[in-house]
């Protein structure tokens, strides 16, 4: 069932239509990639699915309901737009006790997403002097607090650094893992690459495609191991199409770099290399995203 459900949604400023019809669907216990250009209406997307903004015309449910109907909509939807708002002189720490205050969360539940979010040494300085990334995690926290099974985050990789933007991927799909419904907005095309199940590519206010990485072409990684039978068999059986690709590599259709190394690493089997060919989601969504592309029919 998909816990954030978009038809139709559409917003004018003046005669400018922001968002136009725009549809998708993300699914619950997948990450859902929201892909676009600058300016293509992402935020405005979302502020409207938070009930922020109000639409213009269409629809957005949560859970099968507008966001403003939902009896506790903090414990439902956890969201971060963008990590602003925060005020200077406070802790991080009494920030998220203030807000789990508001929106009736146990005081408790503030170390616990502190830990989370890897910010507990930190907690205790003054936002002011927190870098962006720090920033970005303390929104994060904040989006956690009410435990909530939707999680709407706008560009949450801003400002984090290599290392940053591998545990926030580790940290989103294990929320998703959990059974929840993760939405989520970047423009680090390689790292939605590998975090997103399903992917919803926007551009000047329409949708341009909502499904699987796989759906937008036909993808192929090279993969080399020294046990490319095993490998072979592992991948086969996790449902992949696999080819020989030269004496110890294979060739794997319609999959990405991130979904061969989670298999190899679940069948204790060594990579020597690992390749993406063919449409990446770069390509697609360069394609996509060109203005005289005309916008296809979705179901
Ligand atoms: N309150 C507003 N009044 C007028 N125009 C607005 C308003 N909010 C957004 N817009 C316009 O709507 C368009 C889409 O903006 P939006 O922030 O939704 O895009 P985005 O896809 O999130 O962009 P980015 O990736 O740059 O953050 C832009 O042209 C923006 O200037």
């Amino acid at each position: 069932m998909p816990d954030i459900e978009v038809r139709g949604l559409t917003r004018l400023y003046g005669s400018h239509r922001v968002v136009d019809e725009v549809g998708f669907t993300a699914p619950t216990g997948l990450v859902t990639g929201f892909l676009g250009p600058n300016g293509a209406g992402k935020t405005t997307t979302l502020r409207m699915v938070l009930g922020l903004v109000k639409p213009t015309a269409g629809t957005a449910l949560v859970g099968g309901r507008p966001y403003q109907e939902l009896p506790h909509p903090r414990r439902v939807v956890g969201a971060m737009l963008e990590a602003t708002g925060f005020h200077p002189g406070r802790s991080g720490r009494d920030h998220l006790r203030i807000l789990a205050t508001a929106g009736g969360v146990d005081r408790k539940r503030v170390d616990e997403v502190l830990g989370m979010v890897e910010l507990a040494d930190d907690a205790g300085r003054r936002v002011g002097g927190y870098s962006l990334g720090m920033r970005q995690r303390l929104g994060l926290a904040a989006a956690l607090l009410g435990d909530p099974r939707v999680l709407i985050l706008d560009e949450p990789a801003n400002g984090l650094d290599p290392a940053g933007m591998a545990w926030l991927r580790g940290l989103l799909r294990s929320l998703a893992a959990e059974g929840r419904c993760v939405l989520v907005s970047s423009h680090v095309l390689s790292e939605m690459a590998q975090t997103a199940d399903h992917f919803v590519i926007i551009s000047r206010g329409r949708t341009r495609y909502d499904g699987t990485l796989a759906g937008l072409g036909d993808p192929c990684v090279s993969v080399r191991t020294p046990d490319p039978a095993a490998l072979r068999d592992a991948l086969v059986a996790a449902g992949h199409e696999v080819s020989a690709g030269g004496a110890d590599g294979l060739e794997v259709r319609g999959t990405s770099p991130g979904e061969i190394g989670r298999v190899a690493a679940g069948a204790g089997i060594a990579l020597s290399g690992l390749t993406e060919a063919g449409t990446s989601l770069e390509e697609a969504f360069l394609r996509l995203t060109e203005d005289r592309v005309p916008v296809p029919a979705l179901p």
